[in-house]
């Protein structure tokens, strides 16, 4: 089966072809620098940058832009309160960015473009919506005429009229932007220069973008006009990218993007998570509190991803023991006497073809990490056999294959066990009588199949140094 991706802008699921053959123009619309990044742009970095090592890995050749948005009210706001610069802020939250990202071993992008470094390509754009009679200049502002696109609207699925009805009540007529704007669901281009904020010449005015025209430019300067993929969070749908779409294609007369895909979002109680409602959970501080960067990734890659998932701690810590079950398998064929990992190794391919099998219907990750699962548990029994026994079940180079299979498909998905934390500590350790209790409960676990119970108990006492033996006659142990 080849890939198929569901696309937002036909809402269905469609064969994967992209503009040249071979290559991927990929486009992610990624942070506005004004605070650290949380939990949910964990997840949308992890997803683009887990889709982007797929289509590497079956052989497309990928150029990967996401970009800062660095002019906005909020970096603004920020830069007054400390009493600093909106480029002071903004480049201070980049290197954060970056800081991040690195702990998350997020693969850098091909560019990252900024606002403020996109001037030209964003007037040149508007002067274009202008000349062809979609932009409209007022008083310093210049606005987008939704109405002269007939199309608008196309990819939320949203239509003017639906839009105007709802929104009747909450229009506010004293709002001085109502007032220049011709319809309400106009948007600003340009926005005439308040006084001590940054600005640009312009043939408007002094003045600063608005949000959705820098990504326009943005991608026009950085990929052209058509891309293959446009990819953000699900809360862009609707206005970002209905209006990054109205800009582009009415200039270039072409489609923006051939596939519009979208991340579902990290909520907290059922609401998004999000800096401006300030229910967020930053990744330096989830990580600083001791969680594994890797775990993050399995939270992020264990639900499909276009649907919500939501944040708890039980959920972050079902997600370590279940990397903890993922690491063991990635360290096996050190514990087989190999000293390092050679990627060229044979794979068996009967688990790669099931692996890509499952990624390929609309990058099915928790697909992709059930064929993990079940390699890094054969391999975790078979340690134990060893531990227990002196050699393998099985013969040791169909293990050593199956092994090198796992650490290169886990490769795919971003994961990544180092050796140096191959034996935890080992400090607290249990006594004897403390260790069959925990065995007696997870007996108990298993017969009412409360196997991620038993799952947990098997992994917190690996973390002990103690290792569980299953066989026909019940259960052994050892300390390591
Ligand atoms: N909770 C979330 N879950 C998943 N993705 C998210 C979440 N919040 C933001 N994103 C995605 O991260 C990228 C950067 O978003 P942005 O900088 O606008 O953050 P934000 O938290 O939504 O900001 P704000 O709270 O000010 O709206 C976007 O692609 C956005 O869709
Ligand atoms: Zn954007």
């Amino acid at each position: 089966m080849t890939l198929t991706v569901y696309n937002t802008l036909t809402r269905r699921q469609e064969p994967f072809e992209t503009v040249e053959l071979g290559k991927v123009k990929m486009y992610y619309c990624g942070v506005t620098v004004y605070d650290y990044c949380h939990l949910g742009h964990a997840r949308a970095c992890i997803v683009w940058d887990v889709v982007r090592r797929y289509l590497e890995f079956i052989g497309y050749r990928v150029r990967f832009v996401q970009n800062f948005t660095d002019i906005d009210d909020k970096i603004l706001n920020r830069a007054r309160q400390e009493h600093s610069s909106m480029e002071a802020v903004s480049e201070r939250f980049i290197k954060a960015y970056f800081e991040d990202m690195a702990r998350l071993k997020i693969k850098e992008a091909d560019e990252y473009p900024r606002a403020t470094h996109t001037m030209n390509g964003i007037q040149r754009l508007i002067q274009e919506l202008e000349n062809k009679g979609y932009a409209y200049p007022a008083d310093g502002d210049v606005y987008y005429a939704v109405r002269q696109f007939p199309e608008y609207g196309k990819l939320s699925g949203r239509k003017l009229e639906d839009l105007q009805a709802g929104a009747s009540e909450r229009v506010n007529v004293d709002d001085p932007e109502y007032q220049k704007k011709k319809d309400p669901f106009d948007f600003a281009l340009w926005k005439a220069a308040k006084p001590e904020e940054p600005a640009w010449e312009s043939p408007w005015g002094e003045g600063r973008p608005g949000w959705h025209i820098e990504c326009s430019a943005m991608v026009r300067d950085c990929l052209g006009e058509t891309i293959d993929i446009h990819t953000g969070g699900d809360d862009l749908i609707f206005p970002h990218h209905e209006n990054e779409i109205a800009q582009s294609e009415v200039v270039t007369g072409k489609p923006l993007a051939r596939y519009w895909i979208h991340n579902g979002m990290v909520k907290v109680n059922g609401q998004k998570m999000s800096k401006s409602l300030g229910n967020f959970i930053t990744i330096r501080e989830l990580l600083d509190r001791g969680t594994d960067p890797m775990a993050v990734r399995l939270f992020v890659l264990q639900a499909q991803y276009r649907t919500p998932v939501d944040f708890t701690d039980e959920a972050i810590a079902s997600a370590t023991n279940a990397w903890h079950t993922l690491q063991e398998g990635l360290l096996f064929g050190y514990q087989l006497g190999n000293t390092s990992f050679d990627h060229q190794s044979p794979v068996n391919n009967s688990y790669v073809e099931r692996f890509k099998e499952a990624i390929n219907d609309d990058f099915n990750f928790p697909g992709g990490l059930e064929i993990l699962f079940e390699l890094a548990k054969k391999l975790r029994r078979e340690k134990n056999i060893l531990l227990h026994e002196g050699k393998t079940q099985t013969d040791p180079t169909e293990l050593l294959k199956d092994w090198q299979t796992l650490v290169i498909l886990a490769g795919v998905l971003g994961f990544e066990a180092e050796q140096e934390t191959e034996e935890p500590d080992h400090g607290g350790s249990l006594s004897d009588a403390e260790i069959e209790a925990q065995i007696k409960k997870r007996l108990e676990a298993k017969k009412i199949k409360n196997f991620a119970e038993a799952d947990r108990i098997r992994n917190q006492l690996h973390e002990l140094g103690i290792t569980l033996i299953d066989s026909r006659d019940g259960t052994r142990w050892h300390r390591n």
